[in-house]
């Protein structure tokens, strides 16, 4: 049929049906879906040495043998496990599946600090899951009246929640409450890691996002701390459906330029090669969406262009530190630190030496985001470094605490691949503008973490959209369709509206003075 025909402009390009770009989670769960449903012809054109994306690790300290540990540097937990008889979380089936190691991240194992050392004003935690509650009920009000979004400031503020600004104690709270473990419903502490402030984050789908993953999965978030690393899912569920060493596998191929149409659409890559498709999917980050580093052409439409740069590309980093010993409270998880100034300064730690993880590691790590973690990429090791162990000083105040043996943190944000962490809906986000996010543009097509509505920021959001985005577009080259109904192009708005019709601009509405004349 001509819709599986590869587009002929360059007679020199490798020919594939379906071209998949970036081979993490999103990329190859699009490929099993195509495999699943007998499309074989496909190629993953990955940046990296190796499948896996944002799930990436590497070799930090060393361990009592002088073999190094691995830590995560992107995702590292399973966030929403399942029930029994209800509904399981894919990343969870796989974490079962090829028996990767994690534990039970339990968000009540925590000590609360501030610069004097130890303090106790773990009361607040409750207070904040109180009027968290209030919140997520008005919340769940606007999303099912239409109500107009708004900044999850306003909405906690209405709540009940309203830390001064120099209330450094309610705002480390709320830090860790919002910007690394947010939502608490009533069945206890829920996260969904926003990366983001209450000021930057949309109400309604901060709340939604947080509700989908853990009411329906399960409120458990599940730390991997396994030494084959995270990406042990990915790769094994990719050697299901992959030979060692696959043709189909082209890495360390960096895509510089996207030219597609209503007939196919044509990859070209830093080394000159190309690769011409029937179909394309693209699951880069939207961080690399939202930069320069691909060109398009022709270039995407308005609605898309407004769509990647309407969403915000969040930043996540944890700062890793090995000791000679573990001198912070050995059965505790997580330490939180309120400093007097700053809010998300350091603001909390995690242990890997508490019963369940790795007790014998001694390492500790400690996350900022976004502003934060901009400023620390931004300057060396040693500063960042100094700055810490500034902050453990205060802390525990009366013992001598030894310089760390080993430290690092990846710096995500300028990471070329990646441009960020994971994304995150804005204030005054409406459905409609993901849909165009989500959209395809003729035959290529989009797919990640970030074009879920419903899972964005997790793998699981990245999974879902790869199957989904292979499995249409199997439909769509006349295999069986899987999702009934649903093998077509992805609809988009061209339009989107704002509530505020010119006709509302009159003294009546308060707008006394016409402004639409030039002063020309
Ligand atoms: C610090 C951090 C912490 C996180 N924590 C969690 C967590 O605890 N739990 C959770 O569920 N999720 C977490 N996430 C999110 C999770 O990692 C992502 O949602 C998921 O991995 C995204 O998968 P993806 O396939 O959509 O994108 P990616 O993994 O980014 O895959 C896209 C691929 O495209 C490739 N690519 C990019 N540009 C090009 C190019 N020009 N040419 C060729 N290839 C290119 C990239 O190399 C990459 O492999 C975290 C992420 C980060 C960064």
């Amino acid at each position: 049929a001509s819709t599986s025909q590869p587009r002929d402009d360059n007679a020199t390009c490798k020919k594939t049906t379906v071209a998949i770009l970036g081979g993490g989670m999103a990329g190859v769960a699009a490929a099993q879906a195509l495999s699943n449903s007998s499309m074989h012809d496909f190629v993953i054109i990955e940046y990296r040495d190796t499948l896996g994306g944002r799930v990436m690790h590497t070799e930090f300290g060393r361990d009592p043998h002088g073999k190094p540990y691995t830590v995560e540097l992107g995702a590292n937990w399973v966030q929403g496990l399942g029930s029994p008889g209800g509904p399981e979380n894919p990343i969870w089936t796989f974490a079962k599946k090829w028996v990767v190691k994690n534990t039970f991240s339990n968000y009540s194992s925590i000590l609360t600090y501030n610069e004097t050392g130890y303090t106790d004003y773990s009361s607040l935690l409750d207070e904040y899951s109180t009027s968290y509650d209030d919140a997520a009920v008005a919340a769940g009000d606007l999303l099912t009246e239409n109500g107009q979004d708004q900044t999850a400031r306003t909405g906690l503020a209405l709540a009940g929640w309203r830390p001064k600004v120099d209330d450094m104690t309610r705002q480390a709270v709320e830090w860790w409450e919002w910007e690394n473990v947010s939502a608490n419903l009533s069945s206890g502490l829920k996260d969904w890691e926003d990366a983001y402030s209450p000021e930057e984050s949309s109400f309604i789908y901060g709340v939604a996002g947080s509700n989908l993953t853990f009411n329906q999965f399960s409120d458990e978030n599940n730390y991997v701390w396994d030494q084959r690393g995270y990406s042990r899912i990915i790769a094994q569920e990719a050697s299901t459906f992959l030979k060692p060493n696959d043709p189909r596998v082209q890495l360390n191929s960096i895509v510089t330029n996207v030219t597609y149409s209503k007939d196919g659409v044509t990859i070209h890559k830093q080394d000159g090669s190309c690769v011409s498709a029937a179909y394309a999917i693209c699951t880069f980050s939207l961080g690399v969406l939202q930069s320069d580093a691909v060109s398009y052409s022709p270039p995407l439409p308005q609605w898309k262009q407004t769509a990647i740069q309407k969403f915000s590309m969040g930043t996540y980093t944890k700062v890793f530190l090995q000791f000679n010993e573990t001198f912070w409270p050995r059965d505790t998880q997580f330490f939180l630190y309120a400093d007097p100034t700053r809010r998300g300064y350091y603001p909390v730690f995690q242990s890997l030496s508490a019963p369940g993880f790795i007790p014998e590691s001694n390492i500790i790590f400690v996350t900022v985001v976004s502003q934060e973690s901009y400023r620390i990429e931004r300057q060396s090791d040693a500063q960042t470094q100094q700055e810490v162990m500034a902050v453990l000083r205060k802390m525990y105040p009366d013992l001598k605490i030894p310089e760390p043996t080993a430290f690092m943190y990846p710096r995500w944000s300028t990471t070329p691949w990646s441009y960020g962490s994971y994304s995150n809906w804005p204030p005054s986000t409406t459905l409609e503008m993901h849909e165009n996010l989500r959209a395809n543009v003729d035959r290529l097509w989009f797919a990640g973490e970030a074009t879920s509505a419903q899972y964005f920021g997790f793998l699981h959001g990245a999974w879902y959209e790869g199957r989904d985005a292979g499995e249409r577009i199997a439909g769509l080259l006349g295999k069986k369709c899987v999702i009934p109904g649903q093998c077509h192009e992805r609809e988009y708005w061209e339009r989107l509206n704002g509530s505020s019709p010119l006709a509302d601009y009159s003294v009546l509405d308060g707008w006394v003075t016409n402004s639409f004349y030039s002063s020309s």
